[in-house]
């Protein structure tokens, strides 16, 4: 593990002590100087963050400490009092398709089945017919539901509610997938599942996810790349990486060594209570 000092270039030393460039991932989302106000209340002050292409980077810290504002700050549903946000060297005006939302209360349309609410997005962008069904198939195949499609959402377990949002915001083809706290409402045993199935899909996707949690737990087993953020107003403290090998083990050393480093972090710097259970709910 490695703490970072920013979104600055690495430099690596070579045998001949000349300094040379590492590759450094392009940046799919840079946050600079975020500040977001509820009326008088500062949620966030001054947040810069860079997020890479293919990152997985988790947005950890207790609750109140802005993770949200600032998710929502980049899926472009909460405007900023001072600051910006860019996509790919973009500033963004507002929410747009390149950026995909996971809500933690499953956003399905009730009255559409598992099939129909993944073929929503892109029936709007135009497409139709048999496009539009191998669409749905194919997301229905990534998450486990192809014997579920042709159910509604109150048919369905959390878990698989959770499985059809996922696959509803990849349909729409975004290069960026923003999860808010996706499976804080899940049992443990399926939070678990669920946490393997999105490392797979991801594998395979390679999209940028950006996950919130308040779970050190899941933070680690998850991420790249780990921002840690703290309250009162809402601040990015410090931005982990995560170098533990995948697949990985929630019962290996290199795990809870790195869960106990952070957690010594949020002691000792007073940042807050949050979890280190994956079963503890918000
Ligand atoms: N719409 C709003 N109006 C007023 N205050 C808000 C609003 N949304 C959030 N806040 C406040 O801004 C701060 C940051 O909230 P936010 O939801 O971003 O934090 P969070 O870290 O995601 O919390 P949690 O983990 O509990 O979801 C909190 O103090 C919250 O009370």
């Amino acid at each position: 593990m490695q703490a970072e000092t920013g979104g600055g270039q690495m430099q690596a030393e070579t045998g001949g002590g000349q300094m040379q460039a590492e590759t450094v991932p392009s940046t799919a989302v840079r946050i600079v100087g975020a500040e977001a106000r509820y009326g008088k209340h500062l949620a966030l002050a001054k947040v810069d963050l860079d997020v890479y292409e293919g990152d997985f980077l988790c947005l950890l810290g207790p609750s109140g400490c802005g993770k949200t504002s600032l998710l929502n700050a980049i899926a472009g549903f909460v405007q900023l009092t001072s600051g910006y946000v860019e996509v790919k060297g973009e500033e963004i005006a507002g929410p747009a398709r390149d950026r995909g939302m996971v809500f933690q209360e499953y956003a399905l349309f009730p009255w559409l089945t598992v099939e129909k609410n993944i073929q929503y997005g892109p029936r709007l962008k135009g497409i139709c017919g048999a496009q539009l069904k191998e669409i749905s198939s194919r997301y229905c195949r990534l998450v486990g539901l192809e014997g579920s499609a042709n159910k509604y959402p109150n048919q369905l377990s959390g878990g698989m509610r959770q499985r059809a949002a996922i696959a509803r915001a990849l349909a729409n083809q975004p290069d960026i997938l923003l999860m808010d706290e996706p499976f804080g409402a899940l049992d443990a045993m399926t939070r678990q599942t669920l946490q393997e199935e999105l490392l797979k899909i991801w594998e395979i996707e390679r999209k940028t996810l950006i996950f919130v949690t308040h779970s050190i737990t899941e933070a680690v087993f998850m991420a790249d790349r780990i921002a840690i953020m703290s309250p009162h107003p809402g601040r990015v403290n410090h931005v982990i990486s995560n170098t533990i090998k995948r697949p990985r083990s929630r019962t290996s050393e290199e795990h809870f060594a790195m869960c106990r480093m952070i957690e010594m972090m949020f002691q000792k710097g007073a940042i807050g209570q949050l979890s280190t259970s994956p079963e503890v709910k918000s």
